[in-house]
Protein backbone atom coordinates (compact mmCIF):
# COMPACT_ATOMS: atom_id res chain seq x y z
CA UNK A 1 0.00 0.00 0.00
CA UNK A 2 1.20 3.61 -0.72
CA UNK A 3 0.22 6.50 1.31
CA UNK A 4 2.50 9.21 -0.88
CA UNK A 5 -1.25 10.61 -2.03
CA UNK A 6 -4.00 11.68 -0.09
CA UNK A 7 -6.36 8.62 -0.87
CA UNK A 8 -4.89 4.76 -0.57
CA UNK A 9 -3.22 2.17 -3.41
CA UNK A 10 -3.34 -1.11 -2.43
CA UNK A 11 -1.82 -3.29 -4.66
CA UNK A 12 -1.57 -7.61 -4.08
CA UNK A 13 0.33 -7.48 -1.42
CA UNK A 14 -2.16 -6.15 -0.06
CA UNK A 15 -5.28 -8.49 -0.84
CA UNK A 16 -5.51 -11.82 0.79
CA UNK A 17 -6.95 -14.24 -1.48
CA UNK A 18 -8.49 -16.19 1.48
CA UNK A 19 -11.21 -14.57 1.62
CA UNK A 20 -12.57 -15.21 -1.95
CA UNK A 21 -11.00 -18.40 -2.27
CA UNK A 22 -13.70 -20.48 -0.81
CA UNK A 23 -17.04 -18.42 -1.96
CA UNK A 24 -18.96 -18.99 -5.31
CA UNK A 25 -19.26 -15.75 -7.43
CA UNK A 26 -22.80 -14.99 -9.60
CA UNK A 27 -21.45 -12.59 -12.07
CA UNK A 28 -24.86 -11.32 -13.49
CA UNK A 29 -24.33 -10.82 -16.85
CA UNK A 30 -21.76 -11.42 -19.75
CA UNK A 31 -20.71 -8.13 -21.42
CA UNK A 32 -17.80 -6.10 -21.53
CA UNK A 33 -16.82 -6.45 -17.84
CA UNK A 34 -19.36 -9.66 -17.49
CA UNK A 35 -16.78 -11.82 -19.44
CA UNK A 36 -14.15 -10.10 -18.03
CA UNK A 37 -14.65 -10.01 -14.31
CA UNK A 38 -16.05 -13.90 -14.75
CA UNK A 39 -12.50 -15.28 -16.86
CA UNK A 40 -10.29 -13.50 -14.63
CA UNK A 41 -12.27 -14.67 -11.48
CA UNK A 42 -12.45 -18.47 -12.68
CA UNK A 43 -8.94 -18.07 -14.16
CA UNK A 44 -7.68 -17.32 -10.56
CA UNK A 45 -9.14 -20.55 -9.43
CA UNK A 46 -12.57 -18.86 -7.97
CA UNK A 47 -15.78 -20.30 -8.48
CA UNK A 48 -17.75 -18.65 -10.86
CA UNK A 49 -21.62 -19.10 -11.86
CA UNK A 50 -22.66 -16.75 -15.04
CA UNK A 51 -26.33 -15.22 -14.13
CA UNK A 52 -28.17 -15.19 -17.72
CA UNK A 53 -31.91 -14.89 -19.11
CA UNK A 54 -32.97 -18.25 -20.09
CA UNK A 55 -32.57 -16.39 -23.86
CA UNK A 56 -29.65 -14.59 -23.30
CA UNK A 57 -27.67 -14.19 -26.14
CA UNK A 58 -24.71 -13.91 -24.39
CA UNK A 59 -25.24 -17.50 -23.17
CA UNK A 60 -23.54 -19.34 -26.07
CA UNK A 61 -20.63 -17.10 -25.32
CA UNK A 62 -19.85 -18.10 -21.63
CA UNK A 63 -20.63 -21.33 -22.19
CA UNK A 64 -18.04 -21.53 -24.80
CA UNK A 65 -15.33 -20.07 -22.56
CA UNK A 66 -16.19 -23.08 -20.31
CA UNK A 67 -18.50 -21.24 -17.65
CA UNK A 68 -21.21 -22.39 -16.00
CA UNK A 69 -24.70 -20.72 -16.56
CA UNK A 70 -27.64 -20.52 -15.15
CA UNK A 71 -30.32 -17.91 -14.25
CA UNK A 72 -29.98 -14.47 -12.29
CA UNK A 73 -31.94 -16.18 -9.74
CA UNK A 74 -30.41 -19.71 -9.55
CA UNK A 75 -26.79 -17.83 -9.52
CA UNK A 76 -27.29 -15.70 -7.11
CA UNK A 77 -29.09 -18.45 -4.99
CA UNK A 78 -25.69 -20.45 -5.38
CA UNK A 79 -23.30 -17.89 -4.71
CA UNK A 80 -22.38 -15.70 -1.56
CA UNK A 81 -21.16 -12.79 -4.04
CA UNK A 82 -23.27 -11.38 -6.59
CA UNK A 83 -21.21 -9.03 -9.27
CA UNK A 84 -23.61 -7.20 -10.78
CA UNK A 85 -22.76 -6.51 -13.98
CA UNK A 86 -25.70 -6.02 -16.35
CA UNK A 87 -26.34 -2.13 -17.97
CA UNK A 88 -27.12 -0.10 -15.15
CA UNK A 89 -30.51 0.81 -16.67
CA UNK A 90 -31.84 -2.87 -16.00
CA UNK A 91 -30.01 -3.49 -12.30
CA UNK A 92 -33.00 -2.65 -10.54
CA UNK A 93 -35.45 -5.19 -12.07
CA UNK A 94 -33.24 -7.78 -11.97
CA UNK A 95 -31.74 -7.05 -8.63
CA UNK A 96 -35.44 -7.17 -7.59
CA UNK A 97 -35.79 -10.44 -9.16
CA UNK A 98 -32.54 -11.85 -6.81
CA UNK A 99 -32.95 -10.04 -3.59
CA UNK A 100 -34.95 -12.61 -2.04
CA UNK A 101 -31.76 -15.18 -2.92
CA UNK A 102 -29.58 -12.96 -0.66
CA UNK A 103 -28.18 -14.65 2.54
CA UNK A 104 -27.43 -12.57 5.43
CA UNK A 105 -23.58 -11.78 5.53
CA UNK A 106 -23.74 -12.00 1.24
CA UNK A 107 -22.00 -9.66 -0.70
CA UNK A 108 -23.53 -7.15 -3.15
CA UNK A 109 -20.32 -6.25 -5.60
CA UNK A 110 -20.72 -3.20 -8.54
CA UNK A 111 -18.73 -1.78 -10.87
CA UNK A 112 -19.79 1.19 -10.98
CA UNK A 113 -22.13 2.93 -8.29
CA UNK A 114 -25.20 4.75 -9.94
CA UNK A 115 -28.22 2.80 -8.72
CA UNK A 116 -26.53 2.03 -5.28
CA UNK A 117 -25.79 6.40 -4.81
CA UNK A 118 -29.15 7.61 -6.97
CA UNK A 119 -31.34 5.31 -4.75
CA UNK A 120 -32.72 2.97 -7.55
CA UNK A 121 -31.19 -0.31 -5.54
CA UNK A 122 -32.00 -0.10 -1.69
CA UNK A 123 -30.01 -3.08 -0.56
CA UNK A 124 -31.28 -5.13 2.93
CA UNK A 125 -28.99 -4.02 5.80
CA UNK A 126 -27.91 -7.18 6.57
CA UNK A 127 -25.37 -7.67 3.19
CA UNK A 128 -22.08 -6.14 2.49
CA UNK A 129 -22.60 -3.80 -0.53
CA UNK A 130 -19.05 -3.06 -2.02
CA UNK A 131 -17.25 -1.72 -5.61
CA UNK A 132 -14.64 -2.64 -7.47
CA UNK A 133 -14.93 -0.67 -10.60
CA UNK A 134 -12.00 -1.36 -12.80
CA UNK A 135 -11.05 2.46 -15.26
CA UNK A 136 -11.57 0.89 -18.04
CA UNK A 137 -13.57 -1.03 -21.12
CA UNK A 138 -13.91 -4.52 -20.05
CA UNK A 139 -12.39 -5.65 -22.93
CA UNK A 140 -8.91 -4.24 -21.28
CA UNK A 141 -9.66 -5.79 -18.01
CA UNK A 142 -9.66 -9.45 -19.85
CA UNK A 143 -6.86 -8.18 -21.99
CA UNK A 144 -4.24 -7.37 -19.08
CA UNK A 145 -5.09 -10.00 -16.79
CA UNK A 146 -4.06 -12.19 -19.66
CA UNK A 147 -0.79 -10.00 -20.20
CA UNK A 148 -0.13 -10.01 -16.37
CA UNK A 149 -0.05 -6.01 -16.88
CA UNK A 150 -3.67 -5.65 -14.60
CA UNK A 151 -6.23 -2.95 -14.90
CA UNK A 152 -5.88 0.08 -12.26
CA UNK A 153 -9.58 0.33 -10.29
CA UNK A 154 -11.38 2.14 -7.46
CA UNK A 155 -12.47 -0.05 -4.27
CA UNK A 156 -15.54 1.61 -2.43
CA UNK A 157 -17.69 0.36 0.59
CA UNK A 158 -21.10 0.50 0.62
CA UNK A 159 -22.50 -1.23 3.19
CA UNK A 160 -20.02 -3.21 5.87
CA UNK A 161 -22.70 -6.09 7.08
CA UNK A 162 -19.97 -8.52 8.23
CA UNK A 163 -17.04 -6.12 8.90
CA UNK A 164 -15.12 -7.99 6.07
CA UNK A 165 -16.24 -5.94 3.29
CA UNK A 166 -13.67 -4.65 2.51
CA UNK A 167 -11.07 -7.27 2.51
CA UNK A 168 -13.12 -9.23 0.92
CA UNK A 169 -13.42 -6.52 -2.24
CA UNK A 170 -9.59 -6.60 -2.18
CA UNK A 171 -9.11 -10.18 -3.21
CA UNK A 172 -11.85 -9.11 -5.75
CA UNK A 173 -10.14 -6.76 -7.28
CA UNK A 174 -6.94 -9.14 -6.42
CA UNK A 175 -8.78 -12.07 -8.83
CA UNK A 176 -9.69 -9.93 -11.57
CA UNK A 177 -6.22 -8.04 -12.05
CA UNK A 178 -6.84 -4.57 -10.78
CA UNK A 179 -4.57 -4.92 -7.31
CA UNK A 180 -1.20 -5.70 -9.69
CA UNK A 181 -1.87 -2.35 -11.56
CA UNK A 182 -3.05 -0.46 -8.15
CA UNK A 183 -6.85 -0.36 -6.65
CA UNK A 184 -7.83 3.53 -5.28
CA UNK A 185 -10.00 3.64 -1.82
CA UNK A 186 -12.97 6.28 -2.82
CA UNK A 187 -16.59 6.12 -1.64
CA UNK A 188 -20.15 4.91 -3.65
CA UNK A 189 -20.82 8.99 -4.52
CA UNK A 190 -17.58 9.87 -5.95
CA UNK A 191 -17.02 7.09 -8.05
CA UNK A 192 -20.31 7.37 -9.38
CA UNK A 193 -19.96 11.76 -9.73
CA UNK A 194 -16.64 11.35 -11.38
CA UNK A 195 -17.09 8.70 -13.72
CA UNK A 196 -20.58 10.19 -14.91
CA UNK A 197 -18.81 13.38 -15.34
CA UNK A 198 -15.68 12.13 -16.84
CA UNK A 199 -17.06 10.57 -19.54
CA UNK A 200 -20.24 12.75 -20.89
CA UNK A 201 -17.74 16.12 -20.49
CA UNK A 202 -14.60 14.34 -21.33
CA UNK A 203 -13.71 11.12 -22.33
CA UNK A 204 -16.64 10.55 -24.63
CA UNK A 205 -19.35 13.23 -24.85
CA UNK A 206 -16.25 16.04 -25.13
CA UNK A 207 -13.95 14.33 -27.17
CA UNK A 208 -16.21 13.04 -29.35
CA UNK A 209 -18.03 17.27 -29.81
CA UNK A 210 -13.94 18.11 -30.06
CA UNK A 211 -13.46 15.37 -32.77
CA UNK A 212 -16.45 16.39 -34.57
CA UNK A 213 -16.20 20.05 -34.71
CA UNK A 214 -12.92 20.52 -35.76
CA UNK A 215 -13.59 18.31 -38.55
CA UNK A 216 -17.07 20.34 -39.60
CA UNK A 217 -14.73 23.33 -39.22
CA UNK A 218 -11.85 22.45 -41.43
CA UNK A 219 -14.42 20.87 -44.18
CA UNK A 220 -16.90 23.74 -43.96
CA UNK A 221 -13.29 26.07 -44.90
CA UNK A 222 -12.90 23.75 -47.89
CA UNK A 223 -10.48 21.34 -46.86
CA UNK A 224 -10.60 17.90 -47.94
CA UNK A 225 -12.67 15.42 -45.77
CA UNK A 226 -9.46 12.94 -45.67
CA UNK A 227 -7.22 15.74 -44.64
CA UNK A 228 -9.93 16.90 -41.44
CA UNK A 229 -10.18 13.23 -40.11
CA UNK A 230 -6.14 12.45 -39.80
CA UNK A 231 -5.86 15.62 -38.69
CA UNK A 232 -9.31 15.90 -36.08
CA UNK A 233 -9.38 11.86 -35.68
CA UNK A 234 -6.75 9.32 -36.25
CA UNK A 235 -4.03 11.59 -34.78
CA UNK A 236 -5.53 11.97 -31.67
CA UNK A 237 -5.02 8.42 -30.46
CA UNK A 238 -1.15 8.92 -31.37
CA UNK A 239 -1.04 12.07 -29.02
CA UNK A 240 -3.52 10.65 -26.56
CA UNK A 241 -1.20 7.83 -26.42
CA UNK A 242 2.01 9.86 -25.16
CA UNK A 243 -0.27 11.75 -22.78
CA UNK A 244 -1.44 8.23 -21.18
CA UNK A 245 2.69 7.20 -21.08
CA UNK A 246 4.24 10.32 -19.71
CA UNK A 247 1.06 13.07 -18.98
CA UNK A 248 0.52 16.13 -20.85
CA UNK A 249 4.32 16.83 -20.37
CA UNK A 250 5.29 14.10 -22.72
CA UNK A 251 2.65 15.29 -25.36
CA UNK A 252 4.22 18.80 -24.82
CA UNK A 253 8.03 17.48 -25.31
CA UNK A 254 7.11 15.25 -28.19
CA UNK A 255 5.36 17.24 -30.92
CA UNK A 256 6.86 20.69 -32.37
CA UNK A 257 7.68 23.90 -30.52
CA UNK A 258 5.46 25.90 -32.62
CA UNK A 259 2.40 22.84 -31.93
CA UNK A 260 3.31 23.57 -28.06
CA UNK A 261 2.82 27.25 -28.60
CA UNK A 262 -0.05 26.84 -30.88
CA UNK A 263 -1.78 24.69 -28.43
CA UNK A 264 -0.85 26.62 -25.21
CA UNK A 265 -2.10 29.51 -26.68
CA UNK A 266 -4.93 28.68 -28.90
CA UNK A 267 -6.58 25.48 -26.37
CA UNK A 268 -7.63 27.84 -24.17
CA UNK A 269 -9.31 30.22 -26.58
CA UNK A 270 -11.86 26.72 -28.06
CA UNK A 271 -12.22 25.60 -24.34
CA UNK A 272 -12.93 29.15 -22.48
CA UNK A 273 -14.78 30.37 -20.05
CA UNK A 274 -18.12 29.78 -21.47
CA UNK A 275 -16.80 26.18 -21.81
CA UNK A 276 -16.07 25.82 -18.27
CA UNK A 277 -19.21 27.16 -17.23
CA UNK A 278 -20.78 24.40 -19.30
CA UNK A 279 -18.98 21.77 -17.59
CA UNK A 280 -19.21 23.09 -14.46
CA UNK A 281 -23.26 22.60 -15.25
CA UNK A 282 -22.87 19.27 -16.46
CA UNK A 283 -21.15 18.11 -12.66
CA UNK A 284 -24.28 20.06 -11.01
CA UNK A 285 -26.62 17.71 -13.14
CA UNK A 286 -24.95 14.91 -11.95
CA UNK A 287 -24.30 16.03 -8.39
CA UNK A 288 -28.01 16.95 -8.04
CA UNK A 289 -29.58 13.73 -9.40
CA UNK A 290 -30.45 15.80 -13.00
CA UNK A 291 -29.35 13.87 -14.88
CA UNK A 292 -29.90 10.34 -13.16
CA UNK A 293 -33.41 11.40 -13.35
CA UNK A 294 -33.37 12.25 -17.34
CA UNK A 295 -31.51 8.84 -17.89
CA UNK A 296 -34.38 6.66 -15.75
CA UNK A 297 -36.95 8.12 -17.36
CA UNK A 298 -35.88 8.21 -20.62
CA UNK A 299 -35.50 4.27 -20.16
CA UNK A 300 -38.56 4.08 -18.70
CA UNK A 301 -40.08 6.15 -22.34
CA UNK A 302 -38.38 3.22 -25.12
CA UNK A 303 -35.48 5.47 -24.86
CA UNK A 304 -36.87 7.75 -27.11
CA UNK A 305 -34.39 10.67 -27.43
CA UNK A 306 -31.58 7.98 -27.26
CA UNK A 307 -32.55 6.32 -29.98
CA UNK A 308 -32.33 9.23 -32.14
CA UNK A 309 -29.09 10.62 -31.40
CA UNK A 310 -27.59 7.28 -31.75
CA UNK A 311 -28.67 7.56 -35.61
CA UNK A 312 -27.26 11.05 -36.20
CA UNK A 313 -23.88 9.83 -34.89
CA UNK A 314 -23.87 6.88 -36.79
CA UNK A 315 -24.76 9.01 -39.54
CA UNK A 316 -22.28 11.81 -39.28
CA UNK A 317 -20.00 11.99 -42.53
CA UNK A 318 -16.47 11.32 -40.36
CA UNK A 319 -17.79 7.84 -39.34
CA UNK A 320 -18.14 6.93 -43.60
CA UNK A 321 -14.56 9.01 -44.53
CA UNK A 322 -13.11 6.90 -41.38
CA UNK A 323 -14.41 3.88 -42.71
CA UNK A 324 -13.50 4.09 -46.14
CA UNK A 325 -9.68 5.43 -44.95
CA UNK A 326 -9.57 2.15 -42.10
CA UNK A 327 -10.18 0.21 -45.29
CA UNK A 328 -7.29 1.40 -47.26
CA UNK A 329 -4.36 1.87 -44.61
CA UNK A 330 -1.94 -0.47 -43.29
CA UNK A 331 -3.30 -0.72 -39.63
CA UNK A 332 -7.07 -1.27 -40.94
CA UNK A 333 -6.32 -5.02 -40.17
CA UNK A 334 -5.24 -4.68 -36.58
CA UNK A 335 -8.07 -2.07 -35.82
CA UNK A 336 -10.29 -5.16 -37.68
CA UNK A 337 -9.00 -7.72 -35.34
CA UNK A 338 -9.50 -5.66 -32.12
CA UNK A 339 -12.89 -5.07 -32.96
CA UNK A 340 -13.80 -9.09 -33.63
CA UNK A 341 -12.19 -9.88 -30.35
CA UNK A 342 -14.54 -7.74 -28.70
CA UNK A 343 -17.65 -10.04 -29.25
CA UNK A 344 -18.93 -9.66 -26.06
CA UNK A 345 -18.97 -6.09 -26.17
CA UNK A 346 -22.88 -5.67 -25.80
CA UNK A 347 -22.17 -1.73 -26.74
CA UNK A 348 -21.36 -2.46 -29.92
CA UNK A 349 -24.05 -5.51 -30.09
CA UNK A 350 -26.57 -2.65 -29.21
CA UNK A 351 -25.61 -0.60 -31.98
CA UNK A 352 -25.60 -3.56 -34.71
CA UNK A 353 -29.26 -4.33 -33.34
CA UNK A 354 -30.12 -0.96 -33.66
CA UNK A 355 -29.09 -0.55 -37.04
N1 LIG B 1 -18.52 -1.08 -20.19
C1 LIG B 1 -17.47 -0.89 -19.40
O1 LIG B 1 -16.34 -1.11 -19.78
C2 LIG B 1 -17.64 -0.42 -18.00
C3 LIG B 1 -18.80 -0.70 -17.32
N2 LIG B 1 -18.88 -0.45 -15.98
C4 LIG B 1 -20.09 -0.82 -15.27
O2 LIG B 1 -20.21 -2.23 -15.34
C5 LIG B 1 -21.61 -2.60 -15.33
C6 LIG B 1 -21.91 -3.46 -16.54
O3 LIG B 1 -21.73 -2.65 -17.68
P1 LIG B 1 -21.36 -3.29 -19.10
O4 LIG B 1 -20.33 -4.35 -18.91
O5 LIG B 1 -21.09 -2.15 -20.01
O6 LIG B 1 -22.74 -3.99 -19.46
P2 LIG B 1 -23.15 -4.63 -20.84
O7 LIG B 1 -24.11 -3.71 -21.53
O8 LIG B 1 -21.96 -5.05 -21.61
O9 LIG B 1 -23.97 -5.91 -20.30
C7 LIG B 1 -24.55 -6.77 -21.20
C8 LIG B 1 -24.83 -8.08 -20.51
O10 LIG B 1 -25.94 -7.94 -19.62
C9 LIG B 1 -26.91 -8.92 -19.98
N3 LIG B 1 -28.26 -8.42 -19.71
C10 LIG B 1 -28.85 -7.34 -20.27
N4 LIG B 1 -30.10 -7.19 -19.80
C11 LIG B 1 -30.29 -8.22 -18.93
C12 LIG B 1 -31.37 -8.61 -18.10
N5 LIG B 1 -32.51 -7.92 -18.08
N6 LIG B 1 -31.23 -9.72 -17.33
C13 LIG B 1 -30.07 -10.43 -17.34
N7 LIG B 1 -29.01 -10.09 -18.09
C14 LIG B 1 -29.12 -9.00 -18.86
C15 LIG B 1 -26.68 -9.16 -21.45
O11 LIG B 1 -27.19 -10.41 -21.80
P3 LIG B 1 -28.34 -10.61 -22.90
O12 LIG B 1 -27.65 -11.35 -23.97
O13 LIG B 1 -29.36 -11.41 -22.17
O14 LIG B 1 -28.85 -9.25 -23.30
C16 LIG B 1 -25.18 -9.14 -21.52
O15 LIG B 1 -24.64 -10.38 -21.13
C17 LIG B 1 -22.37 -1.29 -15.30
O16 LIG B 1 -22.64 -0.97 -13.96
C18 LIG B 1 -21.37 -0.28 -15.88
O17 LIG B 1 -21.59 1.06 -15.50
C19 LIG B 1 -17.83 0.03 -15.27
C20 LIG B 1 -16.65 0.32 -15.87
C21 LIG B 1 -16.51 0.23 -17.33
C1 LIG C 1 -15.61 5.93 -19.98
C2 LIG C 1 -16.86 5.11 -20.02
C3 LIG C 1 -17.07 4.21 -18.82
O1 LIG C 1 -17.22 4.96 -17.65
C4 LIG C 1 -15.84 3.37 -18.68
C5 LIG C 1 -15.45 2.45 -19.74
O2 LIG C 1 -15.14 3.54 -17.71
C6 LIG C 1 -18.34 3.42 -19.08
O3 LIG C 1 -19.33 3.67 -18.36
O4 LIG C 1 -18.37 2.60 -20.01
MG1 LIG D 1 -15.63 4.92 -16.35
MG1 LIG E 1 -19.15 4.91 -16.77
Amino acid sequence: MTEEFDTEIYYDDDADSSHIDDETVAVLGYGSQGHAHAQNLADSGVDVIVGLREDSSSRAAAEDDGLRVATPVEAASEASIVSVLVPDTVQPSVYADIESELDAGDTLQFAHGFNVHYGQIEPADDVDVTMIAPKSPGHLVRRNYQSGEGTPGLLAVYQDATGNAKEQALAYGKAIGCTRAGVVETTFREETETDLFGEQAVLCGGVAELIKAGYETLVDAGYSPEMAYFECLNEMKLIVDLMYEGGLGAMWDSVSDTAEYGGLTRGEVVVDDHARENMQEVLEQVQNGEFAREWVTENQAGRPSYRQRRIAEKNHEIEDVGERLRDLFAWADETETEAESSENDSESEKVRADD
